[in-house]
């Protein structure tokens, strides 16, 4: 078929073929080789038409709340799902209402919200609480002319699995080790689905180890996969640079944990200014511009590979989520 992109897997889609997609030609992004380790690779999602992976759920969720008559959707957002749900309501000819949390948003994120005519409701708190406010007006909202797009929407999940599909065609072969930012921890089960799909339809036999980042100052997953925890430890007050993953309650942080146990991987969690060191020197040694969540993957690697608990031999998958664009005032 004609179809590129996220709707080229539209078979292993849960849509009914006569679905009209909402698409802006999400997916299809690069797979770059580094030069720094001959078995490392970066797939570049700021390559997306908003500039993050969000658009690869987003086009999904928006198709679905089109289909449906939605006649308008709301998220929360630390920014980019929020950018992403505009530009694709815009496509679809719906409203779009963002919940912000005042004052750190990064400005690329906002002004694209912004561009695109969402409006924007900005919530004093966190992310946590700006998602809180969402699911307390609209989850169970008996209009139904709104359609919540947080990641407790299954359809944003369904369209960021392709990254599994493009890594593997891309690749020509599953890699032992998948590393990716997680905040809200929906995009590593997502990713990790995609490889179980291929998996289970026979493509292959093998499926990688899912390794999840977190930063420092913001890493309930990561503490709650250490304590061997069955409830969330939550943190009260997240804080990094990198304020895409600024997150305290991830709403999706068991099913980051069912991704990280089932493929025998694991979570890390690094410092800030590791994270700003390797955001540097994507910039100036592979010359890839990514947001400061989305050098967290290689701040990881370098750890990982540190302390033996990924080989040099092992091909590796950095999953850098975002574009420099979004956070032109990073300091680093
Ligand atoms: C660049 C970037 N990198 C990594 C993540 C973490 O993915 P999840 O672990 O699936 O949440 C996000 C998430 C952003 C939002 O949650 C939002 O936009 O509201 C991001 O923007």
């Amino acid at each position: 078929s004609s179809a590129r992109g996220v709707w080229k897997y539209k078979l292993m889609l849960p849509v009914k073929k006569e679905v009209e997609p909402v698409s802006l030609g999400e997916g299809d992004t690069p797979l770059i080789p580094l030069k720094s380790h001959k078995r490392l690779f970066v797939k570049f999602e700021g390559a997306n038409p908003t500039g993050s992976f969000k658009d690869r759920g987003m086009t999904l969720a928006v198709t679905i709340a089109k289909y449906i008559g939605a006649k308008s959707v709301v998220v929360a957002s630390t920014g980019n799902t929020s950018a992403s749900a505009a530009a694709y309501a815009a496509k679809a000819g719906l409203e779009c209402l963002v919940y912000l949390p005042r004052g750190s948003v990064a400005r690329g994120k906002l002004f694209q919200a912004l561009l695109h005519g969402a409006k924007v409701v900005e919530v004093d708190g966190n992310f946590d609480e700006a998602l809180e406010e969402v699911i307390a007006r609209y989850v169970d909202n008996t209009q139904g002319h709104v359609y919540p797009l947080n990641s407790v929407n299954p359809w944003r999940l369904e369209g960021q699995k392709t990254i599994a599909f493009e890594i593997y065609q891309q690749l020509g072969f599953v890699p032992e080790n998948v590393v990716v930012p997680v905040g809200n921890a929906g995009n590593i089960y997502a990713i990790w689905k995609g490889f179980r799909e291929l998996r289970e339809v026979g493509v292959t036999d093998r499926a990688p180890r899912m390794i999840g980042v977190q930063a420092e100052g913001a890493s309930p997953v990561f503490k709650t996969w250490l304590a061997k925890a069955d409830e969330l430890l939550p943190v009260e007050r997240p804080y990094t640079v990198a304020t895409a993953i600024k997150i305290g309650r991830p709403v999706n942080w068991l099913k980051a944990l069912t991704a990280v146990r089932e493929s025998n991987g694991f979570m890390l969690s690094v410092s800030d200014a590791t994270i700003l060191e390797a955001l540097k020197t994507l910039a100036r040694s592979e010359g890839i511009g990514v947001e400061p969540a989305s050098a967290a993957p290689l701040a990881g690697y370098r750890v990982a590979l540190e302390q033996g608990l990924i080989g040099q031999d092992e091909t590796t998958v950095l999953v850098a989520t975002g574009h420099a664009l979004k956070d032109p005032e990073v300091r680093f």
